[in-house]
């Protein structure tokens, strides 16, 4: 089964109101492939999504970084779910290793929000990816699968989810997983789904890679025949975002 291309940027905590608005200006000026080709979604901070949201042409779809683990209610500083597919954000990315390392999200918090997410009818980015001490030790494989499962065990359906893998050791670095190495994990990843969840599910289920993605680097990662697309951070705020968006041709050759 073809996997459409999926081309993430993630913004994190990144910017003001006038460089939003000339980021979103870059992204509708380019001449990228056509929706049937690539799905492209940007991830601003909260209070800009619904900016962007009104902003950006219609090909190109927002996401939020995160959202509450259940319904809304006496939860300060959280925003929920409800609250996003109100304002018509279709997509949220959850368990980014940030979150996992610096506010303790663990596995199980995180299948929780899928499950809930998903409930809600939102589409989810989740990010699984090993530490470098992890894979020093050998453990990339057993991080990633529990990582996983902790989602699988939650969840019914997995049409509306995109797996990504982010090794933190890459994550912000500017060290970008060598294609063989990202290769290897999303490889063995579709493996995992194939053993534990269903054969159409690995087949369709896109694994995409995130950690030092770049204009240089993209098209080679792009080419890996498990890689099925980008999570990007710092890149996606420059022009180069348009070009690792440009990369998803070469699945076509
Ligand atoms: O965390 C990432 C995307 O979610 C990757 O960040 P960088 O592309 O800045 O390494």
């Amino acid at each position: 089964m073809a996997r459409k291309f999926f081309v993430g940027g993630n913004w994190k905590c990144n910017g003001t109101t006038e460089e939003v608005k000339k980021i979103v200006t870059i992204l509708n000026e380019a001449e990228v492939p056509s929706e049937d080709v690539v799905e492209v979604v940007v991830s601003p901070p909260f209070v800009f999504l619904p900016l962007v949201k009104n902003l950006l042409r219609s090909d190109f779809h927002v996401a939020a970084q995160n959202c509450w683990v259940r319904k809304g209610g006496a939860f300060t500083g959280e925003v929920s779910a409800e609250m996003l597919v109100n304002l018509g954000i279709p997509w949220v990315i959850l368990g980014h290793s940030e979150r996992r390392a610096l506010l303790n999200e663990s596995n199980d918090f995180v299948g929780d929000k899928v499950a809930y997410a998903l409930s809600q009818g939102l589409k989810v980015i989740a990010c699984i990816g090993e530490t470098l001490e992890q894979r020093e030790s050998g453990s990339t494989m057993a991080v990633v699968a529990a990582q996983t499962k902790a989602i699988a065990d939650k969840i019914f359906n997995w049409d509306n989810i995109v797996l990504a893998y982010e090794p933190v050791w890459a994550i912000g670095t500017g060290k970008v997983a060598t294609p063989a190495q990202a290769q290897e994990v999303h490889f063995e990843l579709r493996k995992w789904l194939k053993d534990n969840v269903s054969a159409e599910v690995a087949a369709s289920t896109r694994i995409i890679y995130g950690g030092s993605v770049n204009g240089a680097n993209c098209k080679e990662l792009a080419a890996q025949p498990d890689v099925d697309g980008f999570l990007v951070g710092g890149a996606s705020l420059k022009l180069e975002f348009v070009d690792i968006i440009k990369s998803a041709t070469v699945k076509k050759n």
